[in-house]
């Protein structure tokens, strides 16, 4: 399998020398980008992906429908466009580090006339992968699965999968759910699933994908709480317009926070299927203002920078950019609820904590989270971890702290290739 390990890129994350004031421009939603796909590759006619996210995880996203027979074309930036066809084996599909390809296509393979053999990056078969494959099993799927329940994986796909009832864990990830729900239109019983365990983090991601599944036709239920119910039938072609990616915004966010200064996101919609309304309470804990207006989403700093304590169980992606934030703040904070992030891209808590000490703060790990303490910081080389958004968090306390060098930058490509470019040009507004 074409899997590439790409040298590191070290990177020296640039100093602010007053207020960062900018309006920035930022590709679409991962997850968006990445569900539009699937749904499209699943409908029953031709679709349109507007704005979408090039980056490593949809690039692989896109290259893994096509080898199941999915005509996908990349070929213009604003315009993916997405023909069905029979889904079918024999296929290898390359994950990347990506949970969204790990989690949702395995289901969509299962569709498919033929086998098909996943793996992906060497950290990627650490990730949680084993409710998943245990619930399609449940449904009538073969699939192999290494010894620890996760990648390499084989899927036999028969052509059809009978659906019906399935019962999951889902605290690792919400994705587990959601990698069901996007397939399970086309289980010939449709699927009724249901939770049994800790909380199922990422809430809003649960929406998002109940909402695009809607939005493509299908029936689905959701007011029994832990339990979704999608019925069998069609999905239909259609336009998808990908909204600016939220989380992706974050870091950028926090150099206003950091520095007193403003960032505006440009195209941001009136309603939004990403958590807004999460970040703003965050934001304006940690004592920034968030406004939006026609010109976007305004975050702006108030040279006040308060420690919080938040459960941030429905935005875990943006625990390393509030970890820095917290770092540079005037007082504590403690962020909880996240145990399940150890099974992220890295262990992200462990790794947050190790490379935030680093730069001396003082930091307590918790089993689902940090308690961090501001303490005077000094340049250090900051480990990546293969972690876009660890990049993310060093690239946020670097505004402040001379010295900050990324060990690689180049891992931003997983959801944001143009990050180190981006983010000089922010820097330079400042
Ligand atoms: O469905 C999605 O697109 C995502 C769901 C979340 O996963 P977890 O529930 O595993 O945190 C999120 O952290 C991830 O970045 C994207
Ligand atoms: C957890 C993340 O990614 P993934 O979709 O690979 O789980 C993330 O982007 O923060």
């Amino acid at each position: 399998m074409a899997i590439v390990t790409a040298e590191p890129r070290p990177w020296l994350a640039p100093p602010a020398s007053g207020p960062v004031t900018a309006t920035v421009r930022l590709p679409g939603s991962k997850s968006m980008t990445a569900r539009a796909l699937v749904l499209a590759a699943l409908a029953d006619g031709p679709s349109v992906i507007e704005a979408p996210l090039r980056a490593r995880d949809t690039v692989l996203m896109s290259a893994g429908l096509r080898a199941l027979g999915v005509g996908v074309d990349t070929g213009a930036d604003d315009r993916w466009t997405v023909e069905p066809g029979p889904l079918r084996g024999p296929a290898r599909i390359d994950v990347g580090l990506a949970g969204t390809i790990m989690r949702f296509l395995p289901p969509a393979a299962a569709l498919a006339e033929g086998t098909v053999e996943f793996d992906g990056d060497p950290h990627a078969r650490n990730r949680p992968l084993r409710p998943i494959v245990e619930a399609l099993r449940s449904l009538g799927v073969t699939i192999e699965a290494s010894s620890t329940g996760g990648l390499p994986l084989t899927v036999r796909g028969g052509g059809l999968v009978e659906g019906g009832e399935a019962v999951i864990d889902a605290s690792g990830s919400s994705q587990f759910v959601s990698g069901l729900l996007l397939s399970a239109p086309r289980f010939a019983k449709g699927l009724v699933l249901r939770h049994e365990g800790p909380p199922v983090p990422s809430a809003p991601h649960l929406r998002m994908t109940t909402h695009m599944l809607r939005a493509a036709g299908a029936v689905v239920d959701e007011s029994v709480p832990d339990v979704w119910t999608v019925e069998p039938g069609a999905l239909q072609g259609r336009t998808w317009t990908i909204e600016p990616d939220l989380s992706g915004a974050a870091p950028f966010f926090a150099a206003a926070a950091v520095t007193g200064g403003s960032v505006t996101l440009a195209g941001w919609p009136a309603d939004s299927w990403q958590p807004v309304d999460r970040l703003t309470e965050l934001f304006t804990g940690l004592g920034a203002e968030v406004t939006r207006s026609g010109e976007g989403l305004t975050v702006r700093g108030t040279g006040t920078l308060r420690g919080i304590t938040a459960d941030l169980s429905e935005v875990s992606e943006l625990t390393p950019v509030i970890s820095a934030l917290a770092v540079l703040a005037e007082g504590p904070s403690e962020l909880r609820g996240v145990a399940h992030i150890r099974g992220h891209e890295t262990d992200r808590i462990s790794a947050l904590a190790t490379e935030l000490s680093k730069a001396g703060a003082e930091v307590t790990e918790f089993p689902d989270g940090l308690r961090i303490v501001p303490r005077p910081l000094h340049g250090t080389t900051f480990e990546t971890y293969a972690d876009h958004r660890m990049a993310h968090a060093a690239a946020v306390i670097g505004l402040a702290v001379p010295g900050i060098n990324l060990a690689d930058v180049g891992c931003t490509s997983k959801t944001l290739p143009e990050f180190p470019e981006l983010w000089a040009g922010l820097v330079a507004r400042s």
